[in-house]
């Protein structure tokens, strides 16, 4: 039996002033450091002791797991980063307010970008400043794999490789894992766990900031979920 945990990171900067976030590296608010602190005590507080932590190369996640780690007592785990665990990408949409762009495109078209399974967001311009191409951190990526804008279908294409050949293994060994990532790319490995469909998976929500534990037996089957 291994325990999971995810958790999405507290509230960001872009979340408390309703931006489309994406691949901006933002910081998380005052209110977000404190979900990230609390989600610690939680796991202290449930006894849960880790053997691997997961992590996007997001600050807002790296930040979240560091400070739910820290107040659990458990900052020295070893962690891995990955860009495979980042937000979906949302591509030209990246800085815009969610309800100028409801006022503009109307309230069913962004929820379609926001919740649809395989419908992209218009995708940003590869020579734009803000494109991924100019970040070091995606440099020993190819350009090709780079994206300029994510559903969560192509989220799920990229998180599943990374959850099969580098989580699942230790989750079978019997390791505590835990994931600090986006609302999204959780979406996208909860919709794969749990196998739901992909009407229904627009209608699954990440909570800021509060951990989901899964205990899983050696077959990774689903033996009890809990929101702390
Ligand atoms: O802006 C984003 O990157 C995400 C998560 O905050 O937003 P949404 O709620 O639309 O998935």
């Amino acid at each position: 039996m291994a325990k999971l945990v995810f958790i999405r990171h507290g509230q960001s900067e872009w979340n408390l002033k309703n931006l489309f976030t994406g691949w901006v590296d933002v910081n998380l608010s005052e209110q977000g450091v404190e979900e990230a602190k609390a989600a610690g005590r939680k796991l202290k507080e449930a006894g849960i002791e880790f053997d691997q932590a997961y992590t996007s190369v997001l600050t807002r996640a790296i930040k979240t797991l560091h400070f739910a780690l820290e107040e659990s007592g458990q900052l020295w785990v070893p962690e891995t980063k990955t860009w495979r665990l980042n937000e979906r990408h949302y591509g030209a949409l990246q800085g815009k307010n969610k309800a100028d762009a409801a006022a503009k495109y109307g309230d069913e078209q962004v929820h379609i970008w926001r919740r649809s399974y395989d419908v992209l967001p218009p995708l940003l311009d590869a020579n734009d400043e803000g494109s991924a191409l100019n970040d070091r951190r995606y440099a020993d990526l190819d350009p090709r794999t780079v994206p300029a804008g994510e559903n969560l279908k192509v989220t799920l294409e990229r998180v599943i490789p990374f959850w099969q050949d580098e989580i699942a293994p230790k989750l079978r060994e019997g390791k505590n894992v835990i994931i600090a990532a986006h609302g999204n790319s959780l979406r996208a490995l909860t919709k794969y766990i749990e196998n739901i469909s992909d009407e229904d998976i627009m209608n699954v929500e990440m909570a800021t900031g509060q951990p989901v534990v899964y205990d899983l037996d050696e077959n990774l089957n689903i033996v009890n979920k809990e929101k702390l």
